[in-house]
Parts: structure tokens; C-alpha cells; sequence
């Protein structure tokens, strides 16, 4: 039995205090991060110098002693290593070339070759697990294929993931065949990261929530069960964590209907209700508003004591409902953590 917390939630023990990382734990919050980051470059240096990268990874580690650390890179370098441009506009976010056209699609690169790009990503995983405390889980990830599409196709974030749904509507076929690349992709990234050390992987379906009905079963759940089976054939006992953000009252039924070990949840869903629809069928992760590490206070106690309460009766994760913002302060985060760990009240 492995003495690591959060596979020891991941694996659907419940645990007398939660297993606690943090969605974005390595960023713009923290002065270390702004220093190391200052020194890579931009930030894509920063993603493919494995030193670097293997060190904003232990900062929030060394700092606060979280349960597990996540590989730090982004979900956009796939694409990238599938052929797409891409860069970062400070203050905007990312931007990237688009695929709006078969000729757009034949022009990118076929799966086997992500790895040329992407190598500098699986020494970053061998520099942490190697280096990391023995007690802190190693979790690597990708995007869902979803969410990198919507990116892929707009060639940069939407509020409502417009020009990807216009992409079904128009050419389905053609947005059916980006998906199916992305996803056998996201299968040999993830599975060179779980050889590299990774021992969970998580999968980011940040804009899932746009997705209704038949879309939401066929470019949501079908990809993740299908990415996890096949992570599970080539690694046997490898956790998988999915996220598809923006579920709602879809987020019931998911733990059957991908085959993830556990489901991490957003703050759009009530921490009592996830408890009886989502935890009743496995391991959830979840769900603090981020908020409350820029507004601290009695409120951040006091909500995080009530997620950490309503999750108490089966296996639970602690985490944010999304990533920490840049404008938080390090000092919530810890008062968070002695609320998680030392079970203070109000
Ligand atoms: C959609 C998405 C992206 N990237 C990611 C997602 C899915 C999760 C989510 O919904 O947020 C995932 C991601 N991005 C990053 C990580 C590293 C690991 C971690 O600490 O969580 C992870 C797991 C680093 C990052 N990725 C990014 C930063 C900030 C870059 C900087 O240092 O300037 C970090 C630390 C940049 C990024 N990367 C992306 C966007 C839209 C942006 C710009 C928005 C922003 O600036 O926050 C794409």
C-alpha cells in the first residue's frame, strides 16, 4: 500500500483529511514563480526548459507541502507539437494558427511525431520524479481533446467556444477528424508522461460546459473514456483524473461513463449535491471557489471547512473549483491548507 495521500484517494479510500494540491499551484502568485519565469524568457521557455519547468513545479512543494505536485506545462503544447503556431500575447492569452479547412488539417503532423516537440516535457517529468519528496504524488496531464479544438479552431480563447460549435454545425465531419488527431495524440503524450514518472494524469476539459446533449456524450465523455481505456491497457493501475468543467448536472454519471478514477469538479457545482450525485460513485476533486485565496477571511475558512465537510463521507480531493489566480495571496493559501489539515472551524 502506497503511503502517497492522493492515490490513496484516487484508489477510493476515504481518508480522515483530504489529499490537497492546487490547480495552477505553480504561477503568477508566487514572487519565486515571477522570478524563474523572468529568467526563462516567455513563457513557452519556460514550458520547454526542463530545469526551469522542474523547478516552478517544486516552488509551491518546497513553500506549502501539498500532496502532489503537477508537471508544469500547458495544454496548448500539444497542438503545437501537432504543427499549429503558437504564442502567448502578454495580458491576452494564447493565440494560435487555426484548422477551419481540410487543407488546414492535412497539413498537421501525424500523432507518432508529438513526441519530437515534446520531449523536453518528459525530462521535466524525470527531473520531478526524481527530486520530489517521497510523500508528494506526480500527476502529468493534457488537455481533453475538446477543449484543445476550441482553441485549435478559434486559434485562441473564446468566452463561448463559438467558432468550434459553428465548425460542428458546418463541417462535422471535418471537426470529427481534428478530434480523432488530437485524441490519439493526447494517448501517446500522456502514456510517454506516465513512463516518465507520472503516476496520475489528469485531463483538462476546461470549456466541456459547452457541450449539450448528444455534443456533451460524443466530444466530451466518449474521448475520455476512450483515452482512459486505453492509458489503463498500456498502464495498468494508472489513476486518471478528468475535469469536465462546466458539467452541471452532467457531472452525475461521469465516473461510468469515461472509466476516470476520480472527477474533478468546478465551483458551479454545490459541494452538498456533488456529494450525493458525483462521490456516491467514486473518488471527486474539489471544488473552493479561487476567489476566496483573493478575498481570504472568515469566508475562506469557513468554505473551505464546508467543502471539506460535505466530501468527508467518501473519497475526496481537495481543491480549487479552477486555477489560482495571479491576483491571490500567498499567505490564504496557507491559512486554506491549516483549515483543510488542522480542521479549524470558523
Ligand atoms: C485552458 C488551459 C490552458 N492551460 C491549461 C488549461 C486547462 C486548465 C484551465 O482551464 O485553466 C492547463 C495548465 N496551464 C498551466 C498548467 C501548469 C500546472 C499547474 O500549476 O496547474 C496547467 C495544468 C500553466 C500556465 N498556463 C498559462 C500560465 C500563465 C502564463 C504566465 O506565466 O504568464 C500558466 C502558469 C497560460 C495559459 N494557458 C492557457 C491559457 C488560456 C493561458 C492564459 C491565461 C492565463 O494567463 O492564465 C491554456
Amino acid at each position: 500500500m502506497t503511503d502517497k495521500l492522493l492515490l490513496r484517494a484516487l484508489a477510493g479510500e476515504t481518508l480522515p483529511t483530504p489529499p490537497i494540491w492546487m490547480m495552477r499551484q505553480a504561477g503568477r502568485y508566487l514572487p519565486e514563480y515571477r522570478a524563474t519565469r523572468e529568467k526563462a524568457g516567455d513563457f513557452l521557455s519556460l514550458c520547454y526548459n526542463p530545469e526551469l519547468a522542474a523547478e516552478v513545479t517544486f516552488q509551491p512543494i518546497r513553500r506549502y507541502g501539498f500532496d502532489a505536485a503537477i508537471l508544469f506545462a500547458d495544454i496548448l503544447l500539444l497542438p503545437q507539437a501537432l504543427g499549429l503556431d503558437l504564442w502567448f500575447v502578454t495580458g491576452e492569452g494564447p493565440r494560435m494558427s487555426k484548422v477551419t479547412t481540410e487543407a488546414d488539417l492535412a497539413r498537421l503532423k501525424p500523432a507518432e511525431e508529438v513526441h519530437e516537440t515534446l520531449a523536453p516535457v518528459y525530462e521535466t517529468v524525470r527531473i520531478l520524479a526524481d527530486g520530489l519528496p517521497t510523500e508528494t504524488a506526480l500527476i502529468g496531464f493534457a488537455g481533453a481533446p475538446w477543449t484543445v479544438a476550441t482553441y485549435a479552431i478559434a486559434g485562441r480563447g473564446t468566452p463561448d467556444q463559438g467558432p468550434a460549435h459553428a465548425l460542428i454545425a458546418e463541417n462535422r465531419p471535418l471537426f470529427e477528424a481534428l478530434l480523432a488527431r488530437i485524441e490519439e495524440a493526447t494517448i501517446l503524450y500522456l502514456s510517454a508522461q506516465a513512463e516518465a514518472g507520472a503516476e496520475v494524469v489528469k485531463l483538462f476539459d476546461s470549456w466541456a460546459g459547452s457541450l449539450r446533449g448528444a455534443d456533451f456524450d460524443a466530444y466530451a465523455l466518449a474521448p475520455a473514456r476512450r483515452i482512459t481505456a486505453a492509458l489503463k491497457a498500456r498502464h495498468p493501475g494508472l489513476p486518471v483524473i478528468a475535469f469536465p468543467r462546466g458539467a452541471g448536472a452532467r457531472f452525475e454519471g461521469v465516473h461510468a461513463a469515461t472509466g476516470a478514477d476520480c472527477i474533478a469538479l468546478d465551483d458551479g457545482v454545490e459541494p452538498d449535491w456533488a456529494a450525493a450525485h458525483v462521490q456516491k460513485d467514486g473518488c471527486v476533486q474539489g471544488n473552493l471557489a479561487s476567489r476566496h485565496l483573493v478575498t481570504g477571511g472568515d469566508a475562506l475558512v469557513q468554505e473551505t471547512r464546508r467543502v471539506v465537510d460535505a466530501f468527508a463521507g467518501g473519497p475526496h480531493v481537495f481543491n480549487l473549483g479552477h486555477g489560482i489566480t495571479p491576483d491571490a495571496d500567498p499567505d490564504n493559501v496557507t491559512r486554506m491548507i491549516e483549515a483543510v489539515r488542522g480542521g479549524v472551524s470558523g
